[in-house]
């Protein structure tokens, strides 16, 4: 389970997120939606652990992410789709997707097996420069790297933004079939289109601020 409690965020000492409270069930998907510059990306950073939070806490599975060490922290297997991406451009598709292992530690082949038999289409241009694919193919390439580390929690910051309707389609297929008892993931999206068919429960972000839009999945 990740909770995060009341947590205050500044950057250069302008105040970003106030007060963020959340909680988001193991095994389940919950959406964040909230307008450009809302403040989705900071709060998915500051679960990274790549910004400090000046007040409250954020847990996962009971480890306080702030004060985890490295090696603790990579141990959980937490996965990050960034919005822009952030290929190796001159590396091929299976050198990107392998990176989490390198980051990770982890030499679990079984899951880069269970990202290829979800996503079969990847496995077909493993072996392409990421400079040589579409930004739709990158966001998929993204996700898999992500899925490769996140093996108990996903963090996916605007998966859908600028993908074309097939691929953003495939994109929700995917994220619909993470559904499982372990994994437990966050998606952002700017407004509620694409994220409705695949969460559980969903907030909303507007300037910083969090509140509980609804908790049951769309039909
Ligand atoms: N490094 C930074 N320096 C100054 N301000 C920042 C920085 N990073 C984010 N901000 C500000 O924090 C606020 C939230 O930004 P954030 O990127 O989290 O929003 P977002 O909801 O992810 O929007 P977008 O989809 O546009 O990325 C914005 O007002 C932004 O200008």
């Amino acid at each position: 389970m990740l909770t995060l409690s009341n947590i205050d965020l500044s950057i250069q000492r302008v105040p970003i997120l106030r007060d963020v409270s959340l909680d988001i069930e193991t095994g389940t998907t919950c959406g964040l939606i909230g307008r450009n510059g809302a403040g989705k990306t900071t709060l998915m950073r500051a679960i990274m652990g790549a910004l400090p939070v000046e007040k409250g806490a954020i847990q996962f599975n009971h480890v306080d992410l702030h004060t985890a060490k490295g090696h603790e922290r990579a141990a959980l297997g937490i996965g990050y789709l960034p919005e822009d991406r952030r290929l190796v451009p001159h590396f091929t598709v299976e050198e990107n997707i392998m990176v989490s292992f390198w980051a990770t530690k982890n030499t679990d082949m079984a899951r880069l097996k269970w990202v290829y038999d979800l996503m079969p289409e990847i496995g077909r241009f493993a072996d392409r420069k990421a400079m040589t694919l579409s930004g739709g193919q990158q966001k998929l390439v993204a996700l898999a790297r992500a899925m490769v580390a996140g093996s108990n929690l996903l963090l996916l910051d605007e998966p859908f933004e600028g993908v074309a309707p097939a691929l953003a389609q495939r994109l929700m297929e995917v994220i619909g079939d993470l559904h499982n008892e372990k994994l437990t993931v966050l998606v952002s999206e700017s407004d509620y289109t694409h994220s409705q068919k695949v969460v559980d429960k969903v907030y909303a972000i507007e300037r910083g601020q969090i509140s509980l839009m609804n908790n049951t999945k769309a039909a």
